[in-house]
């Protein structure tokens, strides 16, 4: 058996109650166990019982109250009575039966309390008007207390967020039916209660507010955008909306008129938010509906000025409201098709409220009213003209800016000639390799390219021809090693390759891969037999040496290279030629690579 973790003034009735709903009982040949299971289940139904009793008692006695000022029949009364009674002692027999609510709910409180809340809008209806409201508010305390007693805080949420919902649905439907000013404030208040202990107890703040923007507005977060936005714009509504309202309570509106305007307006701000959070939005050509909307509002905004009497005025700011909006939203195009819609409406309104006036200057003023909403409508399509083009030009400078950045970007990195990374952007890359190649200890190599004899090509072919040579070999030297090899050209017919992950065999075997590839490649178009070769100097990247050094140290390979006689790689010194410029590099078995030797390496 579970332990109450309750310990209050009912505590003993719910730990007797948890007793009989986790208690399942087991056919057993022992009639003492049987005895004291009948037992246990007498006290558990009577402590059911008991806890009902206590629950109810106060719901009971104001529906006596009620009853003794004649605001209710008796026999309601106690035939609630009497339903709550029998469903308290039911329930719980027929939880034990397979209902699983138990489970959270251990002393049943929620199936308890909807019955409750059953039973008192039952009682509700045979009520008078407005004593039926005072009895239907009382639910929303009753399922406040309910949903506290449920375990796990996520079905608490929930109870509490159903509490708000049906407070929520009464308060509309209390101001859609015109209650009585104090009876909507005390519903108000019992609507928002439910989030406030929840807010208190900081339980509310779990929910996190990112999980609810995601419920309230939408995953896709472009979706987002456009509900967030919406509902910015529907406080604006609302607040026209709220405006027609005081103006009912004050007798300047009819007041059924205003209701069906507040009803429709609601109802179509729901539906718009419930295809844009449901995503049907996405089927449309304007997911964010903004044309739609705008004419809708006019639809309303005309009707409001038509309801309006003295406040009307207001109808016509708000009209010029909403155009500024769409000028910076919609097109020019869609902004001139709502001003000539609300020419339109606003004419039906306007021929309408002088139908209806018998005063000549009220006609007249209704003449003017409208030639000045024309002329301002034009102006605002006129303006949403301009404001179109200087949005269009700030869009192509916009572009432009992007596209010379980008540029400006490919030059502070490439070289122009041959596309590959430039010296000054190499050096940036081979800087953060030692860094990278100091945490890692990754091998890393450079190799520095010289093209063999590449004056004699400028000479023989001229620069045009030299330029193209040079490109093509950029090419060649890429396709010849690996993705992740980055080639830079270092300066004239100069290149440096780094070559990541590899120690000076692998990055040797690298070079003479592209230099096969080099060798097969035709590199000018108008000399079709022009080849070229290449002597490169290989250097690795070691702990400690700096970058200068190692440029210098790869150099100085390439210098051997050439000496020795050029498209070969040196991947070290001989000694002394360092220093001397001497070349004593043996050729390599495979062509170009220059292999050490015994008699080079005397020590
Ligand atoms: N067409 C063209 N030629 C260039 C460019 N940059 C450098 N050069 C030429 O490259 C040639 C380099 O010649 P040298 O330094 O004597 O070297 P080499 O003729 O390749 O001889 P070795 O390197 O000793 O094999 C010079 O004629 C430069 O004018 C360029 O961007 N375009």
């Amino acid at each position: 058996m579970a332990p109450s973790r309750h310990h209050d003034s009912t505590g003993a009735i719910e730990s007797t109650a948890v007793t009989m709903v986790n208690d399942v009982p087991h056919a057993s040949p022992v009639p003492a166990h049987a005895a004291a299971r009948a037992n246990r289940r007498l006290r558990v139904v009577s402590g059911v019982l008991t806890h009902a009793v206590v629950r109810h008692a106060a719901a009971w006695v104001l529906l006596a109250v009620a009853a003794s000022f004649h605001k209710l029949p008796w026999g309601g009364v106690l035939g609630m009575i009497a339903a709550t009674i029998a469903a308290s002692a039911l329930l719980p027999a027929i939880a034990r039966r397979g209902i699983p609510v138990h489970r959270f709910d251990p002393v049943l409180f929620g199936p308890l309390t909807l019955l409750s809340v059953a039973a008192l809008v039952c009682v509700a209806s045979l009520a008078h008007a407005t004593d039926r409201w005072w009895l239907l508010a009382c639910v929303l305390p009753s399922l406040l207390l309910a949903c506290s007693h449920l375990r796990g805080s996520a079905w608490r949420h929930a109870g509490a967020l159903t509490a708000f919902a049906v407070g929520a649905a009464l308060l509309v439907a209390g101001l859609t039916t015109r209650l009585d000013d104090t009876l909507l404030a005390a519903l108000a208040g019992l609507t928002a209660a439910p989030l406030l202990p929840l807010w208190s107890t900081g339980r509310l703040r779990h929910l996190r507010w990112s999980a609810a923007r995601r419920w309230l507005l939408s995953d896709d977060p472009s979706q987002g955008v456009f509900i967030l936005r919406f509902l910015i714009a529907c406080v604006a509504a609302m607040t026209g909306i709220a405006a027609l309202e005081y103006g009912a309570t004050l007798g300047l509106i009819d007041a059924v008129a205003a209701r069906w305007m507040t009803c429709l307006a609601t109802t179509t701000v729901i539906g718009f938010y419930l295809v844009t959070r449901s995503g049907l939005n996405k089927n449309l050509g304007d997911r964010t509906m903004t044309e739609p909307k705008l004419l809708v509002c006019v639809v309303f905004l005309a009707f409001g000025y038509y309801l309006g009497g003295i406040g009307r005025g207001l109808a016509l700011t708000l009209l010029v409201t909403l155009e500024m909006f769409g000028m910076f939203v919609i097109t020019p195009t869609q902004v001139a098709r709502i001003s000539a819609f609300a020419a339109v409406a606003f004419s039906v309104s306007m021929l309408a409220v002088a139908r209806t006036e018998t005063d000549p200057g009220q006609l007249k003023l209704q003449g003017v009213t409208f030639g000045v909403m024309v002329v301002v409508l034009a102006v605002m399509s006129w303006l949403a003209h301009q404001l179109g083009q200087l949005r269009n030009s700030l869009m192509r400078r916009k572009n432009e800016l992007a596209e010379a950045l980008e540029r400006i970007q490919m030059l502070a990195t490439r070289d122009e000639l041959t596309g590959l990374v430039n010296r000054r952007h190499m050096m940036d890359l081979l800087n953060q390799q030692i860094r990278l190649g100091a945490r890692s200890g990754a091998p890393a190599c450079i190799a520095l390219i010289d093209l063999d004899h590449f004056k004699a090509v400028n000479d023989t072919h001229g620069h045009g021809v030299g330029d193209e040579v040079l490109r093509n070999f950029a090419q060649a030297l890429k396709a010849g090693l690996r993705d992740t090899d980055v080639v830079a050209r270092w300066g004239g017919e100069e290149f440096l390759v780094l070559l990541n992950d590899s120690d000076l065999d692998a990055a040797a075997l690298g070079i003479e891969r592209a230099r096969l590839e080099v060798g097969r490649t035709g590199m000018s178009a108008s000399v079709p037999r022009l080849r070229v070769t290449f002597s490169c100097g290989l250097a690795a990247f070691e702990e400690g040496l700096p970058l200068e050094k190692l440029v210098d140290l790869a150099d100085q390979r390439l210098y051997q290279a050439k000496a020795q006689g050029r498209d070969r790689t040196c991947t070290f010194l001989t000694p002394g030629a360092a220093h001397s410029g001497m070349a004593t590099v043996m050729h390599s078995p495979a062509p170009g690579i220059a292999q050490p030797h015994a008699a080079e390496h005397p020590g």
